[in-house]
């Protein structure tokens, strides 16, 4: 049976505010999905005549050597669906993709499960935007001519991310092209509710598995649902399963999916109605070429707030007040279209401020570098700038990335931007030998998150 080919997009994310904090379920995290995306196309595999192989070639034709090769079959005992790298050689060792191979083992797993299709061979394309990657000085300042998806020219571990979440959006884009081509839509259909939270379940689970950790998920949730304020889900429900191959992998995935086995209902929540951003402005995200640590910051964040609890705590009570104040404000200004005077963003603004001066007392309560003086410089300068209506370190912060809310206003943006071309770190603060360099993304929050998309605009990049 040929199938027809399907394409889905996820969009990349940005952490506004609740870092540390979405990680317990206590809190909650503001989070915007950006207009950045990942497509995954999945399409029949052409095979040669007479010769049918359980295979799934995965290409990203943007990178170097990245073509990884899978072979799948379903195991015994209902082990799922157990993926093996084909033509991993002694050379090519290194070449594995973590991320690819357990999202196809755990989507085909739970395929697999649900009904009882032939899961023929099939070929898969993922494309970036150019976004997510740092791209040469002719491609950002647009001169030139910047194609839609950029060839980088290098193998994908040597591409420096910016942070907008590649592996989650990955993840979820993969996931949703795999259930939408194999399952017919009486059984999947990506556009209803249920679609879209057996989607956030799988991708969840496969997205854990790959990184070996139970994160807070804030970036899948955001590649599914877009634009939210995420309170996360239940840490045991993804804590206490199997890996595919091992006896009865394949009915446990599908009761964490379908929310029936022994750990329950997923309890993560999404409010989309929480967010808005007032017309007129808009989110720029910078990136800093330092680069840091994100699982080295959590586990001294959460050490130290372990023993000093009640210290920690009132940071925390705090920082939630005005987290949550923030998209509360947000939402009032964007709603008080009326008002078109100077304070209208006057809340916001000092909202802003708050949440930058709890952040601090937490780096230096901690000793992590959250807001380190040399972001707490640019962010000040930033801010100076008339148009930005204020801006924080995203996320796990560090010299990562800072993110703006500003006057969407060209002017505006010029002006940052030449701020921001001159802008140098010192050495000493970024710890690089060089000192880091900030440069302005192209990108800006997106409400909408996972969608199926036309496949035929893809074409010229298909294999
Ligand atoms: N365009 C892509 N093509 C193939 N794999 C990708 C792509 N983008 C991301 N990945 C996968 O995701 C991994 C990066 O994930 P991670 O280090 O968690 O970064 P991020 O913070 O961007 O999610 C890559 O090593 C690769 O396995
Ligand atoms: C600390 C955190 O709450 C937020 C980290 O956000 P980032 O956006 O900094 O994450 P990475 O993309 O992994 O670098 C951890 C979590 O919520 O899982």
């Amino acid at each position: 049976m040929v199938r027809d080919a399907v394409t889905v997009s996820a969009p990349g994310k940005v952490l506004l505010a609740g870092g540390y904090l979405v990680l317990d379920r206590e809190y909650t995290g503001l989070v915007f999905g950006l207009d950045a995306r990942i497509h995954v196309t999945v399409q029949e595999l052409e095979t040669s005549k007479g010769v049918t192989l359980n295979e799934v070639v995965v290409h990203s034709p943007q990178f170097e050597d990245a073509v990884w090769e899978y072979g799948y079959r379903l195991t015994e005992r209902d082990g799922g669906m157990k993926v093996t790298a084909l033509r991993v050689d002694a050379d090519l060792k290194l070449n594995r993709n973590i991320f690819v191979e357990t999202t196809v083992s755990y989507a085909l797993s739970y395929i697999a499960s649900r009904t009882n299709p032939m899961i023929s061979p099939t070929s898969i394309t993922i494309l970036a935007d150019n976004d997510y990657y740092s791209t040469p000085a002719d491609l950002a300042n647009g001169s030139g001519a910047a194609p839609r998806f950029h060839n980088f020219g290098v193998p994908i571990t040597k591409a420096h991310k910016t942070g907008l979440g590649s592996s989650a959006a990955l993840v979820t884009a993969l996931t949703g092209a795999l259930l939408s081509y194999y399952l017919p839509k009486e059984t999947y259909d990506i556009t209803t509710d249920l679609g879209k939270r057996q989607l956030h379940n799988l991708a969840q689970a496969a997205h854990c598995a790959a990184q070996g950790k139970v994160g807070s998920g804030f970036d899948v949730a955001s590649a599914i649902y877009g634009s939210c304020v995420y309170r996360r889900f239940s840490p045991s429900i993804l804590s206490n399963h199997g890996e595919p191959g091992k006896s009865n992998f394949g009915r446990q995935l599908r009761d964490i999916v379908d929310g029936t086995g022994q750990t329950g209902a997923w309890d993560h929540e999404i409010a989309k109605q929480g967010v808005k951003v007032p017309k007129g402005l808009r989110l720029v995200m910078c990136d800093v070429s330092c680069g840091s640590q994100t699982p080295g910051m959590v586990q001294q964040v959460l050490a130290w707030r372990k023993d000093n609890p009640d210290e920690a705590n009132e940071i925390w009570r705090q920082l939630h007040e005005n987290n949550t104040a923030l998209a509360d404000d947000m939402k009032k200004a964007a709603e008080d279209e009326q008002n078109q005077t100077t304070d209208r963003y006057a809340k916001v603004k000092a909202r802003f401020h708050s949440i930058r001066a709890l952040i601090r007392t937490m780096s230096e309560k901690s000793g992590v570098p959250i807001e380190p003086p040399e972001q707490t410089k640019l962010l000040d300068t930033c801010e100076s700038v008339p148009g930005v209506i204020g801006g924080v370190v995203p996320g796990a912060g560090g010299y990562d990335a800072v993110s703006l809310l500003i006057q969407d206003d060209a002017e505006v943006v010029a002006k940052l931007q030449s701020l921001l071309m001159g802008w140098k770190f010192s050495s000493s603060e970024s710890g690089q030998e060089s000192g880091g360099r900030v440069s302005m993304l192209g990108v800006r929050e997106e409400m909408e998150g996972v969608r199926l998309e036309k496949t035929n605009q893809y074409q010229e990049w298909l294999s």
